[in-house]
């Protein structure tokens, strides 16, 4: 049988009868729209709130200022590199070579010697006396030619011009010992040809290129200008070896070709800064997705909405979709703009080639981002971590993919061990840098300068093919065997698929803070998949019958019983049994600590349908703990809990169906709305349009949150979010809600609005509920269970744990003061024991024992009587032991040694 049902999230069919698959599927539809919805409200929705505009301005900025702003900047930079490049210099300076410069040493004005020559004899010795006055004639001071014996391992220690040495051995061995000292080393060689008599000289030069060159140097001068001078000083020697001839001289001048601007201008900024620009834009929702999964969970959000029913798989669906359409919308900004500025990386590929480029990097980056959330428990340490990672991909980029050279080097023959590329294909800015770096090739406009061969550009042909080989380097083993652009957009897709199924699968695995953690091979248990529950509780556990308590109260032992009995019958009378609970806080997981500590030991409880079982406790008794095992937040060591016959170790999925949870602390979006938040959980728990509408109306006037509906959360006082996350519980009409301290910080006025709604509220369901104050637990407890240091110790309701735990009664009486004698000897007719506390003023008070229950009505009787004894009474009242008195009797007997407000135990 088919059922539709619409409400504003769209139209839901339900298939009542073994429709289990339509109904997963309008179920997982439902809650997928509802978070979307949610998502897309705290992101672009605009009202007059500031709040939401600053969300609205943050996704702006993911979207649009961030692409943009990267863009712009890579246009001023391109623009500032193409003014540069298309400079035009028609006529260049001409420099004239100048004089042999003179040395300095390492450090200014440090002892050097300028030029050390060899061999020594009559020839070398003029011709460095030639090179010395031509020196000198140049502008420069003449400088000394020498022939004193240097010794090989001295340093100089004064300013040397010319220094005649041994040999070309002593040049090398002297410049190693002494480093930074010699400017110049001359070996020359003199052959004589006697055949056509002819003199062959070959000289060596040596230049310590370190010590003149600054980098802009291009032509190496000083080293010109003694060619130069050599040349001069030989030809004058052989001129006239006598000296007597005027010097031959030799103007050389050093010219540049005139500079003509290219026709064509090349990105080579773009695509050097590219990968790294884009990177940092893609970051920008990157870290917006640390930040919100993160703080999400950090503020239990994500776990209330799962109380609700929302399933994992949606909410992981939610978040991918809500930052894929961001994604989207940034790649096409990127595309359109890139067009716009003309680059040619965009102009010259196909658009859609692009688009899908920076679309799938974004997705990718998209899971890596929901991947790395799922191991983050503090939002602080997700944005550092997101930091930590910008600057390391930002390096990486610049680095590694701003050219071919070390670009291509991965796939070179030579990279050992290949290992390597796989590794790096798994990081998504690498596959994204490797396309950048192929596009950017195939873009740039002209493939040669010389023969003007234009490039082919990017169509969706070209991603398929091979990189020419004129493109890629050549690392000395041929080119490298690059992978096609199709290849690294397989890999971008795989990133996607790796990153998703990793999340989904770490999701349910790493162990956190809240919700329960599954087995490593959880996917392969059918019960995963909604086949078959899993072994249940033992029901003849021997722990179950014997929980070797030998102080174990009478009511609790009993209470005991009877849940071991309902486990070994069919009976559905208790539909909340807690059985032989225990939960244990374990510092190492198999591993003893002092700090372990045992929360919950052996509770046993059963409770009937239409009841409110108050738990009370001092700090640390346990009572959240056994709340959250209920709820499914944290899972128990032992032990189980069943709620309407299911397991809440094996089956909270189900149960999550009839279970409402007001958690300790507020889980609540503060940027939603009272009705909001309503309209979210009640979409998630599938609640009707019409239903929402009456629980917006109807209880949220009953706890007087209707004026405030409309208001942010944020806004709310700590009473007014209590009441709000109470309602949040009952959506839904659960059978079952457990409340951890719901009128905490509440004034007394809007405290009873809440007790009388529970009241109203609890008829055929079961409220299980945890309080410190006595007043509330006597007021809505039809039991009450109280706990210290994990262990129940007292249970029933508040007339039995009175009479059981309870001093009795308590009897005042007012009489005149010399009456008081004659009064207390008719107290003592009636009740022997009683104890007399007070007697000051003829104001008398007993304490009765509670075995004296019995006789006083005959005393109530005598006091209404006529007898003159009776009139001597002017008023009187009897009064039973409050609940605090008794549970602070409890509480001290849990605590021998004295309780002072520090668990002992
Ligand atoms: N996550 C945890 N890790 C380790 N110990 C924990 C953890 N949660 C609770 N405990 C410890 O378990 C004990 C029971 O804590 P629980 O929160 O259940 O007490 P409670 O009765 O709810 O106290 P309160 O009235 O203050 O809320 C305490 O000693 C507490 O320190």
């Amino acid at each position: 049988m088919l059922e539709y049902y619409m409400n504003s999230f769209g139209i839901f069919i339900v298939y009542k009868y073994n429709g289990k698959l339509i109904d997963y599927i309008s179920t997982y539809k439902r809650q997928l729209i509802v978070v979307l919805k949610k998502n897309f409200k705290l992101q672009v929705n605009q009202t007059e709130c500031s709040i939401q505009i600053r969300y609205w301005r943050t996704t702006l900025t993911q979207i649009l200022f961030a692409p943009l702003g990267y863009l712009i900047l890579l246009f001023i930079l391109q623009r500032a590199g193409h003014i540069r490049d298309s400079r035009s210099i028609p006529n260049p300076y001409s420099y004239p070579l100048d004089a042999i410069p003179t040395c300095q040493g390492y450090k200014e004005n440090e002892p050097c010697i300028n030029l050390m020559f060899t061999p020594k004899n009559a020839q070398t010795l003029a011709i460095m006396n030639k090179l010395s006055d031509n020196n000198a004639a140049r502008g420069k001071e003449r400088f000394t030619v020498e022939d004193n014996d240097l010794n090989v391992l001295d340093k100089p220690t004064k300013k040397i011009g010319a220094v005649a040495v041994p040999d070309s051995d002593f040049i090398y061995t002297y410049t190693f010992n002494n480093p930074n000292t010699t400017m110049f080393g001359i070996s020359f060689d003199f052959t004589q040809n006697s055949l056509v008599t002819t003199n062959t000289i070959s000289y060596q030069v040596w230049y310590n290129y370190s010590l003149h060159n600054n980098g802009s140097d291009v032509y190496s001068r000083p080293l010109l200008s003694l060619f130069r001078g050599l040349d001069e000083a030989i030809l004058s020697y052989y001129n006239d070896p006598s000296g007597n001839a005027n010097p031959v001289k030799l103007d050389v001048t050093i010219k540049d070709w005139p500079l003509v601007p290219p026709r064509l201008l090349f990105d080579d900024l773009v695509n050097s800064y590219g990968p790294a620009f884009f990177f940092a834009a893609a970051m920008m929702i990157f870290n917006n997705i640390l930040n919100t999964v993160v703080t999400e969970k950090e503020l239990g959000l994500r776990y209330a909405m799962e109380t609700m029913g929302l399933k994992s798989s949606v909410y992981w669906l939610s978040t991918f979709i809500s930052y894929f359409y961001l994604v989207i919308i940034a790649s096409l900004v990127i595309c359109v703009f890139g067009i716009l500025f003309r680059f040619s990386y965009f102009t010259n590929a196909a658009f859609s080639v692009i688009f899908v480029q920076f679309s799938l990097f974004g997705t990718a980056m998209v899971c890596l981002a929901m991947f790395i959330t799922v191991f983050c428990r503090r939002a602080k340490i997700a944005v550092l971590f997101g930091v930590f990672l910008f600057i390391i991909g930002l390096i990486f980029q610049n680095f590694v993919f701003s050219n071919s050279f070390v670009g291509y080097v991965w796939w070179d023959v030579s990279v050992d061990p290949a290992a390597w590329k796989t590794l790096c294909t798994l990081i998504p800015f690498f596959n994204f840098g490797k396309i950048f770096l192929d596009v950017g090739l195939l873009t740039a406009g002209r493939k040669d300068a010389l023969t003007e061969t234009f490039i082919p550009g990017v169509t969706w042909d070209t991603i398929y093919q091979k990189m020419d080989s004129t493109y890629l380097p050549d690392y000395g083993s041929g080119a490298p065997d690059v992978p096609t652009i199709a290849v690294s957009f397989q890999f971008l897709i795989l990133n996607i698929f790796i990153y998703g199924i990793l999340t989904w699968y770490f999701d349910h695995v790493y162990p956190d803070e809240y919700g329960q953690r599954q087995p490593f091979y959880f996917f392969l248990l059918p019960s995963h998949w909604g086949y078959k529950s899993e072994k249940k509780i033992q029901k003849d556990d021997p722990k179950l019958k014997d929980p070797k308590f030998s102080d174990e109260d009478e009511d609790v032992r009993n209470e005991r019983d009877l849940v071991y009995k309902e486990e070994n019958s069919n009976s559905e009378k208790f539909p909340l049994r807690i059985v032989n609970l225990i939960k244990e806080y374990k510092k190492y997981p198999f591993l003893k600590s002092k700090t372990d500590k045992i929360a919950v030991n052996k509770t046993c409880l059963a409770l009937e349908q239409g009841k409110l079982l108050a738990f009370l406790g001092q700090n640390g008794a346990g009572k959240s703990t056994t709340m959250n095992i209920l709820s499914g937040l944290t899972p128990p060591t032992d032990g189980d809990a069943f709620i309407y016959g299911k397991s809440c170790k094996h089956e909270m999925e189900n149960i999550r169906k009839i279970l409402g949870v007001c958690p300790q602390h507020d889980i609540l979006f503060n940027d939603l709305t009272a009705k909001e938040h309503i309209q979210l959980y009640g979409a998630i728990k599938g609640v009707s349009d019409e239903e929402i509408k009456k629980i917006i109306e109807e209880r949220l006037e009953a706890v007087k949150l209707t004026k405030v509906a409309d208001r942010f959360s944020s806004t709310y006082s700590g009473g007014m979010k209590r009441r709000l996350s109470m309602i949040i519980s009952t959506i839904g009409d659960p059978k079952v809600i457990l409340m951890d301290e719901p009128t905490t910080g509440m004034d007394p006025v809007n405290r009873r609005h809440v007790w009388s709604f529970i009241e109203k509220f609890k008829e055929n369901r079961i409220i299980v509920l945890t309080t410190h104050s006595m007043e509330e637990a006597d007021v809505l407890g039809d039991r009450i269970a109280i706990m210290a240091h994990g262990r129940l110790r007292a249970i029933g309701n508040s007339m039995r744990l009175k009479s059981r735990f309870g001093d009795g009664y308590r009897i005042s009486m007012n009489v005149h003061p010399s009456d008081t004698e004659k009064t207390k000897e008719q107290v003592a007719k009636y009740f022997q024991k009683a104890r007399l506390e007070d007697d000051t003023a003829g104001s008398i008070l007993y304490q009765l024992s509670p075995e004296a229950t019995t006789v006083i009505p005959d005393f109530v009787q005598f006091l209404e009587s006529d007898l003159p004894e009776a009139k001597l009474v002017k008023a009187w009242g009897i009064s039973q032991t409050t609940l605090e008195e008794v549970f602070l009797s409890i509480i001290r007997k849990a605590n021998p040694q004295g309780y002072n407000g520090y668990e002992v135990k």
